[in-house]
């Protein structure tokens, strides 16, 4: 247990199952949680149990670096944007090792592994192994998100969404468990530098899509969020252009 703290700045932070007593809902992820950007700056904090961690999860979450760059040249480039122009913002990188207990059938209906959220990212890369939980939600449905061998998820988060001008959408998903199995998943949080503009491009503001959001700095979502708690885009909405 030597990685729980509540400090949420902590370079590597265990989280644990917890009971939401206001929704009433149990929810089972435990989840080991470290900066991983750049690998050398953060190596020495992580887990060296097992010993082969460090060099696994190093080589792991440098190729992810280098998916996450050619999937955002991709999405800059389908937006008509130059190639590098998200890359250009990124800065940190963030891992979340999530783990999800069998759960006691009696419990279930009260039980999720994560509840519903979008991520607070410009992606999030997710590598599931075989066991099923995750679900998207998919005009008002949720829609289970199977495993496939080999294959990751990606997922659209906020400032994606701010920075298309709405042009993509932050994924709303959940995270199930079941009576019969533990799950593990590893999911990759990619995100802007402090000072980073995260905001439309004007490129891509014209009559028929006016500017959703002002400029703002990944800094200045960061405090929102602390100051907002919400599970989803409702994050973005003080830097609306509509928002007094
Ligand atoms: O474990 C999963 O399938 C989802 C995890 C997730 O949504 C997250 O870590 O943000
Ligand atoms: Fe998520």
């Amino acid at each position: 247990m030597k990685f729980y703290t509540p400090d949420p700045n902590s370079d590597i932070r265990l989280m644990k199952a917890y009971k939401d007593e206001v929704a009433n809902v149990y929810v089972a992820r435990e989840s080991l949680k470290f900066h991983c950007h750049p690998v050398e700056k953060y190596v020495d904090k992580w887990p060296t149990n097992p010993p082969s961690f460090r060099k696994s999860a190093a080589e792991y979450l440098t190729n992810v670096r280098r998916v996450e760059i050619t999937l955002l040249g991709a999405i800059s480039e389908s937006l008509g944007l130059e190639t590098d122009y998200i890359e250009k913002k990124l800065g940190g990188h963030y891992v979340s090792l999530n783990y999800y207990g069998a759960c006691e059938e009696s419990n279930l209906e009260l039980t999720y592994g994560v509840r519903a959220h979008t991520d607070p990212t410009i992606i999030t890369i997710l590598l599931q192994e075989e066991v099923p939980g995750l679900q998207a939600l998919s005009e008002g449905k949720w829609m289970d998100v199977n495993p496939i061998p080999d294959t990751v998820v990606v997922h659209v988060g906020d400032l994606l969404q701010a920075i298309s001008n709405h042009r993509f959408k932050s994924l709303v998903h959940q995270a199930m468990v079941n009576c019969e199995k533990e799950r593990m998943s590893i999911a990759s949080y990619c995100y802007p530098s402090s000072d980073a503009m995260i905001g439309p491009p004007e490129k891509l503001i014209d009559s028929d899509h006016p500017a959703v959001y002002k400029d703002f700095t990944f800094e200045e979502f960061s405090e929102q969020m602390w100051k907002v708690i919400a599970f989803d885009d409702a994050r973005l909405n003080s830097f609306k252009c509509s928002a007094a």
